[in-house]
């Protein structure tokens, strides 16, 4: 595991007047994914290629558990480094088994016995059960499925960094939603520090620790999908992770501040047994849990502790969300 920090990092592309990547500071913690999100040109897949020195910076430092990649050969630094991009460029007339291979073998150290189960587990790994695909070639693959190797073989040399150039934007919506779930699946076991490039806001606050969001080059905020749901730095940002989507709002906002905000003195007498929801639940599960019961109201328990830490109630949820829009709405206009 392993943390990428960028400090003051810039590029200049000869002959343009602003910078692509304009002093951008800030870190990825080992083990965490960090989605790029921006409008188009703002610089996300520069600053991407800077880690892997495919791009080399015109000033300031990029740090790999503290140390210097321009300090270190590029190639031996390409080998600790998974990269995932749109087009997977398998090798056409090699195997499946063989395109993984080749990859792994560069890793080196491995006997022949030892390089076969490792390209079975990888495989394994991504969805693709060994027996079934070894022996294929990349034209009788569908386009997921060759990402799916692309991301086998990015996982190879066992990186503890991966990069990911909009690996899933090509897909369709169904494909995505399920290469998506892969890769946190694949995320629970393996912990790389993973840095994304996403269009695609559901995606970055799906697979997203931190979302940092790039504007001309400058870094305008970096946090947690609820801290940019619920704290956009301004109005460019509120608009890009659409602050004012009420679904979204609901999918990823936690109930805790509908418990804070106390609807009405309650006790469980009050309403008699009502379900149970835990602490962690979204605003969505909460209302999804009240429609679906019919309950007047919902408990919520803190699963670690046990204990009860207030009540839920269509009403409460419905103060939450006119709240959040209220801040909102007087975040973004003493920042405009
Ligand atoms: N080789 C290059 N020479 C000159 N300018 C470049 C070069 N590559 C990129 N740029 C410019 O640098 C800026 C950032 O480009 P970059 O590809 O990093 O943006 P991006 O956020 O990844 O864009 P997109 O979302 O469209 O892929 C853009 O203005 C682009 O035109």
């Amino acid at each position: 595991m392993t943390t990428i920090v960028f400090n003051q990092i810039t590029k200049r592309y000869p002959g343009t007047d602003t910078p692509a990547v304009d002093a951008v500071t800030f870190e990825v913690p080992e083990g965490s994914t960090c989605m790029l999100v921006g409008t188009s040109g703002s610089g996300k897949t520069t600053l991407l290629r800077m880690v892997n020195r495919l791009i080399e910076p015109s000033s300031g430092e990029i740090l790999i558990d503290g140390k210097n990649v321009l300090q270190e050969d590029p190639i031996q630094l390409r080998r600790r480094i998974g990269y995932v991009i749109q087009q997977v460029g398998l090798f056409p007339h090699l195997t499946i088994a063989e395109n993984v291979r080749v990859t792994a073998e560069i890793a080196g150290g491995w006997s022949k016995q030892r390089l076969k189960q490792r390209v079975d587990e990888l495989l394994e790994l991504v969805g693709l059960p060994p027996d079934e695909y070894r022996k294929r070639f990349p034209r009788q693959l569908s386009g997921g499925q060759q990402q799916r190797v692309g991301l086998a073989r990015a996982l190879a040399t066992d990186p503890a960094i991966l990069l990911m150039d909009e690996p899933f934007g090509a897909l369709d919506a169904i494909t995505r939603a399920r290469m998506q779930e892969e890769l946190l699946r694949i995320q629970k076991d393996v912990h790389k520090t993973i840095l994304f490039v996403s269009h695609d806001m559901e995606e970055a606050f799906k697979l997203g620790d931190q979302i940092a969001v790039l504007s001309q080059g400058k870094l305008v905020q970096l946090g947690t999908p609820v801290e940019l749901l619920a704290q956009p730095a301004n109005g460019f940002v509120g608009q890009l992770v659409g602050a004012d989507n009420i679904l979204r709002q609901l999918q990823y906002l936690p109930i805790s501040h509908a418990l804070a905000n106390k609807p009405e003195a309650v006790s469980s007498a009050h309403w008699g047994d009502v379900p149970e929801l835990s602490t962690e639940a979204t605003l969505l599960d909460a209302l999804l849990q009240l429609l679906a019961t019919n309950a007047p109201a919902l408990s919520a328990k803190d699963p670690q502790t046990k204990q009860h830490t207030g009540y839920i109630t269509l009403d409460s949820l419905n103060r939450e969300i006119s709240h959040i829009r209220q801040e909102q709405n007087s975040t973004v206009e003493s920042r405009i």
